[in-house]
């Protein structure tokens, strides 16, 4: 664990967007990223992978900027899957999954950051817990176009089994979420959700970011 509280994670964990360079539609990334921030989102993941994803300095420029503005909103910066992008930038921290670098070994070179992981199974949430992650991501709940190797869809049965087991790691849920079906996921005792396309491809993101703010805080 880092010096977030587990308290603090839960509340930083509301709603967590999520996006890349492929992930938009007619708006420029930092300017959805910008929207976002003003409509409220509570932690930002750069996740810049798939097609046309930017690679080398390009990559680097882009993570920058969304570093700042996220600076600018005191809103936590975390980098997806690139350790040595997060070590560069000094980010804020970093999310994995099963298949990408070791847990352990991530909360070793970052003792002091957020350490996100993927969890699909409860014993892949027992293995987060013991490597020391702040919080695991779980999903996908619902059908997603966004990632095309999502896992099998498992709506909130995971979420249940978690709580079930009376384990307090900070919880989000990921995968086809939006302002209609997020509240279940927070009923099934998910601290939050996380959003790509709903928020990223939106006409409007601030508006639609302040409607899941609403959603998860039980006013929508
Ligand atoms: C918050 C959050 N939860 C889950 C994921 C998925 O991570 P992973 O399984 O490693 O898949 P990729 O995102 O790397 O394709 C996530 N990124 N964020
Ligand atoms: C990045 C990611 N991880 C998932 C998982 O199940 O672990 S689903 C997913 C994509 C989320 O995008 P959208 O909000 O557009 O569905
Ligand atoms: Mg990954």
């Amino acid at each position: 664990m880092t010096s977030y509280t587990k308290e603090r994670m839960k509340q930083l964990l509301k709603v967590y967007f999520i996006m890349g360079s492929n992930n938009n539609s007619t708006l420029a990334p930092e300017i959805i990223l910008e929207e976002a921030l003003k409509g409220g989102i509570s932690i930002f993941q750069f996740r810049e992978k798939g097609t046309g994803a930017l690679k080398g300095a390009a990559k680097i420029q882009l993570a920058k900027r969304m570093q700042e503005l996220c600076n600018q909103y005191h809103v936590p910066f975390i980098v997806n899957d690139d350790i040595e992008l997060a070590l560069a930038l000094d980010a804020d921290g970093v999310h994995i999954g099963q298949d990408d670098e070791n847990a352990i070994k991530v909360r070793q070179l970052f003792a002091n950051k957020l350490v996100g992981v993927s969890a699909h199974t409860i014993e892949e949430v027992k293995e987060a817990i013991e490597a020391g992650a702040d919080y695991i991501g779980i999903g996908p709940i619902y059908p997603t176009s966004t990632k095309k190797d999502a896992k099998e869809v498992q709506g909130t049965s995971l979420i249940e089994k978690v709580k079930e087991a009376n384990l307090t790691i900070p919880i989000v849920g990921i995968g086809g979420i939006t302002a209609e079906n997020a509240f279940p996921v927070i009923q099934a005792g998910a601290d939050g959700v996380a959003i790509i396309s709903e928020i990223s491809m939106a006409d409007n993101p601030y508006e639609q970011t302040k409607r899941l703010k609403k959603v998860v805080f039980g006013q929508g």
